[in-house]
């Protein structure tokens, strides 16, 4: 397993091992641990994801958790704006491998609604957000090799905008060239807030990029998972 050499700023966690499956299942137990607490003292615990390919066996422990699943909210960080017959979509990722088993009670907000574009979808999806308990209670994040996290793309035009949306705007249509579709993200001061973030990444490529990232913080439209690299952000990584 690649030393990881990261420099990371102070107060940030590395949860580190070579099997991705057992790193999956030390993130759902955290998840579960946190959400659970949550559940004690409020009467609703707010839960929100990322998509892409490393999540999966998270998805999987994560959805047997003995929880009170019928009081937490879920949402994704980000979707791509296809319908749920596209391989591309989140929110079939999201309802096949996370909401099975005991967590098919939880309550999906979607970040897909009706609508050609996410402009024309956002006041739905503005509206579905308000059933979200906020601030987020637990964040997990992916990252691409360009340093984006969510939809946060460091090429998106309307990254500015993401990244500094009013409290009245949780979420932002983005267009960023480098991808295939047109995106809905959170807004990074949306996503920030939340009580606990984790960043799961798999492999050498990631931890390389994170170094990239952790050497120059300040910058963060270059690459936006800077914003979250602070105290407190749990980074669950597997070789
Ligand atoms: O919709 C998405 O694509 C995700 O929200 C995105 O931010 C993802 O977390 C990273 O691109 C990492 O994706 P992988 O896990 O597939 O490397």
């Amino acid at each position: 397993m690649k030393t990881p050499e990261l420099n990371l700023p102070e107060g940030i966690e590395l949860i580190a091992g070579s099997n991705a499956d057992a790193v999956a299942r030390q993130l759902a137990k955290a998840v579960a641990a946190a959400l659970g607490r949550r559940l004690a003292e409020a009467p609703r615990a707010s839960l929100v994801v990322s998509g892409g390919s490393t999540p999966l066996p998270f998805f999987k422990v994560l959805s047997q958790e003995p929880l009170e699943w019928a009081r937490v909210d879920v949402a994704l960080a980000d979707e791509r704006w296809v319908p749920e017959s596209d391989p591309a979509s989140n929110t079939a990722l999201v309802k096949q491998h996370l909401l099975a088993g005991p967590a098919a009670a939880a309550r999906f907000v979607s970040l897909k609604q009706d609508g050609d574009t996410p402009e024309e979808g956002m006041a739905a999806v503005v509206a579905a957000l308000g059933d979200l308990a906020q601030p987020i209670d637990v964040l997990i994040l992916g990252m691409g090799n360009d340093g984006h996290t969510a939809s946060l793309f460091p090429d998106a035009p309307e990254l500015h905008r993401a990244m500094t949306a009013a409290e009245g705007e949780p979420a932002v249509a983005v267009h960023p060239p480098s991808q295939p579709q047109s995106r809905i993200t959170l807004s990074f001061p949306l996503l920030s807030q939340a009580r606990m973030t984790a960043l799961h990444l798999k492999g050498d490529d990631k931890l390389d990029t994170l170094a990239k990232a952790a050497s120059a913080v300040d910058q963060v439209n270059a690459m936006p998972i800077r914003g979250f690299l602070k105290p407190g952000l749990k980074v669950f990584w597997s070789a």
